[in-house]
């Protein structure tokens, strides 16, 4: 499906799949439980899922002649500091716009994790003092207007690099390569289940599975904690992106497949439940989720599996999209472990 696209290599190549035993014996063994490990694709600052997504934003932002990267996220966006990683390897400048997504309780929230990495990879960081939105920000675009007052040459990435125009193609990729270690492992998953805010990683996983007819099995579970709007921005880029590769069908909001229940209290605070399915994914994979995505889906996955949601017999794959740096700016949540 993305013979036609350019693609600037970021990842080392195709994720691991891995079979989460324990996790599932202890969920009563009635499904089987697996993780795509995103979270280990690149060397490039922890890597996550962005990565793959930029892999087809880099060639047009070489191709603009642009000599900055701007982009926006949280203080603890994880999606600022791969751009960051992305500009220092391909020889750009970055300019980092962090709004206030989150109330925090930690003191070293904005000097820990994701930002302090971006600082040490020499992005240009501008605190901002905004909520949570996943839109288009004001304050994103008076930063591309004062790189190019001080005579730079901007490259802009939105939020999560998702209504980028190319920000779907990453994970439409991501489904052609389940499909071929599918091909490996002699069966097909039945489900998928992703973290969704932004959009663009379910919406390129949506058209990629579309391929085959599984659209309604990405489950996506909200971390927004705007579900309508998240479920929206999902089907624009998943339409967007099945016009550019050429799907040749109509996508419709229910193939979208939102669930909201898991996103509380709010966007970036996690939940007593949260952090315990962070502890238990823990403690019984030694895999690491964080408190603002992948805790909130795994304690999706995990509830949903307790729930009987999925039938007996099922294959899930958990998409791990990285997220772990951000930790650090939790301590006040695991200050007992
Ligand atoms: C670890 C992790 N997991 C899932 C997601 C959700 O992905 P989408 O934004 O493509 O829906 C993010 C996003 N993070 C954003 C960020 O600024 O880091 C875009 C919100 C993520 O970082």
């Amino acid at each position: 499906m993305l013979e036609a696209f350019a693609r600037y290599p970021l990842t080392f190549g195709p994720t691991p799949i891995e079979r989460l035993d324990r996790l599932g014996a202890h969920l009563g063994g009635r499904v089987e439980l697996y993780a795509k490990r995103e979270d280990c694709n690149s060397g490039l600052a922890f890597g996550g899922n962005k990565l793959r997504k930029l892999e087809y934003i880099v060639p047009d932002a070489i191709a603009s002649g642009a000599d900055t990267l701007v982009t926006i996220g949280g203080v603890q966006s994880n999606h600022t500091r791969m751009v960051a990683a992305v500009a220092a390897k391909i020889g750009m400048k970055c300019r980092l716009v962090q709004e206030a997504w989150v109330p925090h309780e930690d003191a070293v929230y904005d000097r820990v994790g994701n930002i302090m990495l971006s600082r040490i990879m020499g992005a240009e960081v501008e605190l901002v003092d905004e909520g949570f939105d996943i839109g288009l920000r004001e304050s994103w675009r008076s930063a591309i207007e004062d790189v190019k007052a001080r005579g730079g040459r901007p490259y802009a990435i939105p939020a999560g690099a998702s209504v980028h125009p190319l920000g779907g193609l990453g994970y439409v990729g991501f489904a052609e390569e389940v499909r071929d270690q599918e091909r490996a492992l002699g069966f097909a998953f039945d489900y998928i289940v992703v973290c969704t805010v932004t959009g663009s990683t379910h919406a390129g996983m949506l058209v990629g599975f579309a391929k085959d007819g599984r659209e309604r099995k990405v489950i996506g579970i909200d971390a927004s904690a705007t579900p309508a709007r998240t479920k929206a921005q999902v089907l624009d880029i998943a339409r967007a992106t099945a016009d550019r590769v050429g799907l040749g069908r109509e996508l419709s909001a229910d193939d979208v497949v939102l669930v909201e229940d898991y996103a509380y209290p709010i966007y970036g605070v996690p939940s007593a439940e949260t952090k315990d399915a962070i502890r238990l994914c823990a403690r019984l994979e030694g895999m690491i989720t964080d408190p603002v995505y992948e805790g909130k889906s795994m304690q999706g996955m995990i509830d949903l599996v307790r729930k009987g949601s999925f039938p007996a017999g099922s294959r899930v794959l958990y998409a791990h999209l990285g997220g772990a740096p951000a930790l650090n700016g939790y301590g006040y949540a695991f200050r007992n472990g």
